[in-house]
């Protein structure tokens, strides 16, 4: 134990890679550093905020952590215990300890270098117990009786974070497309404001776009006569719905924060980047070797084609069919922070709205492709009407979009750029899932592949 909260330093470099929302597992933990500890509960039980900084070789990197302790035998998930014969434990579990993390925005505390607060105009309820969220994420989000969802950024960087920074500008521009701010928690990191949680409303009834649209592909694969326009869980209104919601945001983003042109000089910058990523990803997942040729060709038809204007501005930057919730009232869009691996500046960028259209197109062909993944049995024709879902609801989405007139226009008519920005974020999943999900290696491969077999005459573009 060092420091005298108690905070088990040497402990917690064996603890944090345990972790879900730890974003360093790809390298060994050197040392952690405690910042002097805020205590936010005094007593027993006792909790405290604490800042650490993470040492990883070269990387250093800021988690907030809140450490609990209570006397006498309290039961507490070993997972939680900053390791063996520890008696601090992490403490965004413990409800008594939690709820004072509410009340203090509702009464709009300062407590040393925190400040809790209500956004402007919005009374919130106290006195409300929490539990954490139990859905794989990389933050830990606490839910208060089911009225709001707070979500506690884990790994810090000083500025405003990305995501409550949109949400405040898209609820400011009227978006019916986001869930209400109503709190938030900030505290001070190298001298400057950082985001250290957001409240929002919690929908209870919202179901969010991966499990609807994987319950559609089930019941196409279920059926095997139905094509999908005739199984019971058809997805295309709902794609299309989505893509007049993904172009309501882009359009007020762009209002509310502002466009930049896009010259040949950006343009050429985005294509070595994309070169850039590509080389790092195949220097360190050998089975992308066969497709790098084909991949550097589609990048540079960008540079060497006379494409259609599309401005930069604000956009969500990892947006994926996890990242979207249905309720009854339409699609909500979530998790604006962008890419979790992506250093904050490089979030912060200006981008092609065309790179959400790409992610979306990109998590169709995941929804459709996921059960055939490790699958021998299936034979071509399961292929194909996983294929053919895929094609619909990605024309679907696609329709939705240009219909609604987002800033994108007809994501079809940008056939070159979109094609680059997807096979871009394949890569991208190609390194995702060689560091997180193994198994699923197959889905981008195989989407890099066929895209590279097919060319631009693919079905949909
Ligand atoms: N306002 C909300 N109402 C209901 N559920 C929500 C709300 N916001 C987020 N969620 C749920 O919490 C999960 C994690 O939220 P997200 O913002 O994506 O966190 P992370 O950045 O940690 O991945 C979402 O997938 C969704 O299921
Ligand atoms: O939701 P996160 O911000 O943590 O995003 C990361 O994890 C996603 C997986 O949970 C990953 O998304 C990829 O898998 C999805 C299916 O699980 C699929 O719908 C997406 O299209 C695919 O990119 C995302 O890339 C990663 O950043």
């Amino acid at each position: 134990m060092t420091g005298e909260h108690g905070i088990p330093a040497g402990r917690l470099a064996q603890w944090l890679p345990t972790q879900r929302w730890f974003a360093g597992k790809d390298r060994p933990v050197d040392v952690v550093r405690p910042h002097e500890p805020t205590v936010l509960i005094e007593g027993d039980p006792a909790l405290w905020h604490v800042v650490v900084d993470v040492v990883q070789g070269e990387r250093i990197e800021p988690y907030q952590l809140f450490v609990g302790w209570r006397s006498g035998t309290p039961e507490i998930a070993s997972s939680a215990l900053f390791g063996e014969g520890s008696d601090r434990y992490e403490a965004c579990g413990d409800a008594d300890l939690t709820a004072m993390l509410l009340d203090a925005m509702a009464a709009g505390t300062r407590i040393d270098g925190l400040s809790f607060a209500a956004e402007p105009g919005e009374q919130l309820i106290g006195g409300l117990r929490a539990r954490p969220i139990t859905t794989e994420q990389s933050n830990t989000s606490l839910v208060y009786g089911g009225q709001y969802i707070l979500k506690l950024f884990r790994k810090l960087s000083p500025g405003i974070n990305k995501d409550l920074l949109l949400h405040r500008a898209l609820q400011a521009a009227g978006c019916a497309h986001v869930a209400r701010v109503v709190g938030s928690i900030t505290g001070e990191l190298a001298g400057e404001p950082v985001t250290i949680g957001m409240l929002q409303e919690y929908l209870p009834d919202a179901v969010d776009g991966w499990a609807m649209a994987s319950t559609s592909v089930r019941d196409l694969l279920a059926g095997p006569d139905l094509q999908p326009d005739e199984a019971g869980g058809d997805f295309a209104a709902e794609a299309e719905r989505l893509g007049a919601a993904v172009a309501e945001v882009h359009a007020d983003l762009a209002r509310a924060l502002g466009t930049e042109p896009v010259d040949r000089a950006e343009l050429a910058r985005t294509v070595q980047a994309m070169h850039e990523r590509l080389d790092q990803v195949a220097a360190a997942v050998p089975q992308l070797a066969p497709q790098v040729p084909a991949l550097r060709a589609a990048f540079d038809a960008v540079g060497a084609a006379d494409l259609p204007p599309v401005s930069r501005q604000y956009i969500h930057g990892d947006l994926h069919l996890g990242q979207v919730l249905r309720t009854v009232g339409g699609w909500l869009l979530l998790d604006f922070e962008g890419e979790p691996a992506a250093p904050v500046a490089q979030r912060h960028a200006l981008q092609s709205p065309l790179r959400d259209v790409a992610g979306m197109l990109r998590s169709f062909d995941y929804a459709a492709q996921q059960f055939l993944v490790g699958e021998a049995e299936h034979g071509p024709e399961t292929a194909a009407r996983a294929q053919e879902w895929a094609w619909r609801n990605r024309a679907a989405f696609c329709a939705g979009y240009a219909e609604a007139d987002g800033p994108a226009g007809d994501p079809l008519a940008h056939a070159v750029l979109l094609r680059a920005f997807e096979l871009d974020k394949a890569v991208y999943e190609v390194a995702y899932e060689h560091a997180n999900r193994p198994d699923w290696l197959a889905v981008p491969l195989a989407a890099i592949a066929r895209s590279t077999e097919e060319g631009e005459g693919s079905r949909d573009q």
